[in-house]
């Protein structure tokens, strides 16, 4: 009925791009705040001015990581350093925190001025798995999961989050690395093989099959579903509400 192995006792969302339409909000964020920064950093280093590609360098290196990993991942793909600084640097320090905070900035006006577009599919799916009896969490890198799931009432479906802020807290290790889907699973006491993974990251996938949870659902909404079979996959869907009988 849910579409998933038999014996699975507890299902683990990923949320930007799973349950919400805001992996599209990140990457606009991520783009206006690295093109400026980038602009800037080739007039002083006299190169030539080349874009944050929005879709290609977004998979790649940003999607589904903890934000300053992002920053940090992406920027040594072209081979800038920049100090780390610290988590509360002002959103004009060149650093990697600093160009995190003003990516932050830019991604909470874009959520307060134009709101949240939730997947109707994945919102029928949550109450199908909450009719069903299993256990519902959400894992995101995002220290922005908690507002997004009040402003778009998807709380009242979840009964744990594990996310940005979990992760400085907890000291946890982000995706690609298991941990925080790892951290879900055993707040419910639920075994990895009795736990489901629906993400939409490259490395959110990663972080599943590093996991060895019972199923990693692919959710492909930008055309990637070979990268994540490629990555281990066990099922690529467009859709959650693709994995409802009754559609
Ligand atoms: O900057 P935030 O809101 O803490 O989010 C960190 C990351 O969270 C992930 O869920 C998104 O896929 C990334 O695009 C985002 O960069």
């Amino acid at each position: 009925m849910l579409g998933l192995p038999a014996g699975i006792q507890a299902c683990l969302f990923d949320l930007d791009g799973v349950l919400t339409d805001t992996a599209a909000v990140h990457a606009a964020a991520w783009k206006e705040m690295f093109d400026e920064f980038l602009r800037d950093y080739s007039a002083q280093h006299g190169i030539a001015f080349v874009p944050f590609d929005a879709r290609a360098e977004y998979d790649a290196y940003v999607d589904g990581k903890p934000r300053a990993s992002g920053v940090r991942d992406f920027l040594a793909a072209r081979h800038i350093v920049l100090p780390d600084g610290s988590p509360d640097d002002p959103p004009a320090a060149m650093t990697v925190n600093g160009l995190g905070n003003r990516k932050n900035e830019a991604v909470q006006r874009r959520i307060r001025t134009d709101g949240v577009h939730v997947f109707e599919g994945s919102r029928r799916y949550l109450q199908a798995v909450e009719q069903a009896g299993l256990r519902r969490a959400v894992v995101s890198s995002s220290a922005n999961t908690r507002e997004v799931l009040d402003v778009t009432g998807l709380a009242q479906y979840v009964e744990e989050v594990v996310d940005g802020v979990t992760i400085r807290t907890e000291h946890l290790l982000g995706k690609p690395a298991p941990d925080t889907f790892l951290a879900a699973a055993a707040r419910f006491g639920v075994a990895p093989s009795a736990a489901a993974v629906f993400e939409d990251a490259l490395a959110g996938v990663s972080a599943g099959r590093a996991g060895h949870f019972g199923q990693v659902v692919g959710v492909d909404r930008v055309g990637q579903a070979a990268g994540l079979k490629a990555q281990g996959a066990d099922i690529v869907v467009r859709d959650l509400a693709d994995l409802l009988e009754d559609k």
